[in-house]
């Protein structure tokens, strides 16, 4: 048997125990002796590589030149999550960084979002017949043009839980991850970026808002303890809130999604007065109430480019952060979510 005080032991049992830790607890770890040190530095580079830590089909990996942050700490979900129990919380840890390698693409199973019995509605195509004028669940716009680059939210109806079809279904663009190369970046002001890592084509799916879904009453007491945390620069909040609204201007839905804590790589998304070159699109799945943020490219965008998007106005609530999108419309003022 091994003796559990040998340094090979130590670093084996770290291995296990070490991906679990968030970088402040790594920090006092490495500070305890040098196998530890190295089986760190061994974690943090690991993390440093993939931002979706083995969940998306390609790796995320954060860049910095800006300071000495190797990555930005939370956990991550390919899809949104429910949490609309009230009291309901996040899990509290998840493995990053471990030497053992996950086989590729998402293994987070993909929930029911809201309990929705899924067969009520779906269609019954087979795969390759999906979105056709015999799906039900065709949208023929977006088959004929994509999903609309209009200002403003776009809109989407793709297969879901309640259809025959398989995952591959062409009408389930949104449903596979994050296929597209992208790269999360250090910027001096505005904390980290998501940036292209290759070209991408107007009109290309890049990624979901994922995060978990919360009761509006939750999302207004998180607001609340963001705003305060924000302002003392200690936090970078990701709590969006999306509303429909009928044409006589009364908002009929919305829903909160806060990518904070919990959440996938749209997390980093940042704004720009000038509306980006990102299109938010709301997309329903058959089977399912809940609908899904979802961005595409609103035009063509080149390797390396940030990716950005507007949050609103910011005339709404003057009062907020600074604005460092640095584009030529720039109103100076971060536009703030008003729960
Ligand atoms: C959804 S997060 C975006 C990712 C964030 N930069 C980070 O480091 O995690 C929103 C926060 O990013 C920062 N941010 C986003 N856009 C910005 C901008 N145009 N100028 C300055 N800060 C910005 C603000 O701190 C904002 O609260």
């Amino acid at each position: 048997m091994r003796n559990p005080a040998a340094p090979g032991a130590v670093t084996e049992s770290a291995e296990l125990v070490l991906p679990l830790l968030p970088p402040q607890d790594l920090a006092a770890v490495a500070s305890a002796c040098r196998a530890l040190r190295a089986a760190v530095t061994g974690v943090t580079a690991r993390r440093a590589a993939d931002a979706a830590r083995g969940l998306e089909p390609l790796p995320i990996p954060f860049r910095n030149c800006v300071d000495s942050k190797p990555y930005a700490y939370f956990l991550y979900t390919p899809f949104s999550l429910t949490r609309l129990a009230p009291g309901a919380s996040a899990p509290s840890a998840q493995p990053w960084g471990a030497a053992w390698v996950r086989p590729p693409g998402p293994t987070w199973p993909r929930p029911n979002l809201d309990g929705f019995p899924s067969s009520v509605c779906g269609c019954a195509c087979a795969a390759a017949e999906c979105g056709g004028t015999q799906c039900a669940c065709s949208d023929a716009d977006a088959d004929a043009a994509g999903p609309g680059f209009e200002a403003g939210m776009g809109s989407l109806r793709e297969c879901g839980d309640g259809c025959a079809c398989a995952p591959s279904c062409r009408n389930r663009r949104t449903q596979r991850g994050v296929a597209v190369r992208l790269r999360v970046v250090r910027h001096l002001h505005k904390g980290w970026g998501l940036h292209a890592a290759e070209a991408l084509g107007r009109g290309q799916f890049v990624c979901e808002y994922a995060g978990e879904f919360l009761t509006t009453e939750e999302a207004r007491r998180r607001q609340k303890l963001y705003d305060e945390l924000a302002s003392g620069g200690n936090l970078s909040p990701a709590l969006i809130v999306i509303r429909e609204h009928l044409p006589s201007g009364k908002a009929c839905l919305r829903v909160n999604i806060d990518a904070t804590k919990v959440g996938n790589v749209a997390r980093f998304i940042n704004h720009s007065c000038d509306g980006g070159n990102l299109h938010p699109v709301l997309v329903r799945s058959s089977g399912s109430l809940l609908p899904r943020l979802c961005f595409f490219a609103s035009r063509d965008i080149v390797e390396g480019e940030e990716l950005t998007f507007s949050y609103g106005d910011a005339r709404v609530r003057p009062k907020g952060l600074p604005c460092f999108c640095g584009s030529s419309g720039c109103s100076g003022v971060l536009p703030s979510e008003e729960t």
